[in-house]
């Protein structure tokens, strides 16, 4: 299988302090992943240097084909390449439709300058009631996002992200404040996505991770201590002893 995404040994220092520590990483297009680990593992640091908030020190980020170095690319170079982050608070614009945010997010990889001159068309219609299905809001296309439940709200922002068409989406803790029922329906969601998508989710919520039903990375100190299915790591004497020996 060739990685979509090629992470080789990155490392990254805060004022001396190693948050990440000779990290390697590989996706295949449309592969489910999940990332655990304890408190102050580098799960965020990871994120921000795959999407470039953050330059390692030492390694390689590898991207697409042709292995392009997204390390030579800024946020919205890397976004635009298709790499979509959603971020644990939902950003949605809460006076705006659903369909209405649906609709800004499509005219988004036109740039910022065509942002002002783009005009819904029937076509983008046809898509935002498209993205809306995906993501489980055909019903609410006309309400205000702002009355929208956490879980619906983060749909949003997920459908917002699909309408960038990206190829990995990276997703930060969906589960966090969602209630049972919008988790279930979550974990249904992320791994339909994973048919067309690569999909990395880092999350905490145990059971969250389980009914994902993937490989799963587990991250301490900056590196890579286990991988594998939740069962394989969950057995993992080291694993136990960082993290779930903790929880
Ligand atoms: N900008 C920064 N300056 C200094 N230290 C930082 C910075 N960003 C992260 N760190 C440190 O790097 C380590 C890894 O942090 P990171 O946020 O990536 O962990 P995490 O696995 O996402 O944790 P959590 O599960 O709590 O979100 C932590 O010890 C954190 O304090």
């Amino acid at each position: 299988m060739t990685a979509l995404l090629e992470v080789r040994g990155i490392s990254v220092s805060f004022d001396g302090f190693r948050a990440i520590n000779n990290l390697s990483f590989e996706i295949g297009e449309c592969e489910l992943r999940a990332i655990i680990g304890p408190n102050g593992a580098g799960k965020t640091t990871f994120m921000d240097i795959v999407t470039g908030k953050t330059r390692p020190n030492e390694g390689q980020v590898l991207w697409g084909e042709g292995s392009k170095s997204l390390l030579r690319m800024n946020e919205s170079q890397i976004a635009q390449a298709g790499i979509g982050r959603k971020f644990q608070r939902p950003t949605v614009f809460e006076d705006q439709t659903v369909a209405e945010n649906l609709t800004m997010a499509l005219s988004a990889p036109r740039g910022p300058f065509s942002v002002l001159r783009w005009r819904p068309s029937a076509d983008s219609a046809a898509r935002v009631a498209e993205l809306a299905a995906e993501v489980g809001l055909a019903e609410h296309l006309s309400r205000k996002s702002g009355e929208l439940s956490h879980g619906q709200k983060q749909w949003l922002e997920i459908g917002m992200l699909l309408a960038q068409d990206p190829r990995l989406l990276l997703v930060d803790e969906p589960a966090a404040g969602m209630t049972l029922a919008e988790r279930e329906q979550t974990t249904t969601l992320l791994r339909r996505l994973s048919e067309k998508h690569a999909v990395v989710v880092v999350e905490h919520d145990m059971d969250f991770v389980r009914r994902l039903d993937c490989k799963v990375t587990v991250l301490h100190e900056g590196s890579v201590l286990a991988e594998g299915s939740l069962d394989h790591v969950t057995a993992n004497p080291e694993v136990i002893e960082v993290y779930l020996g903790r929880g």
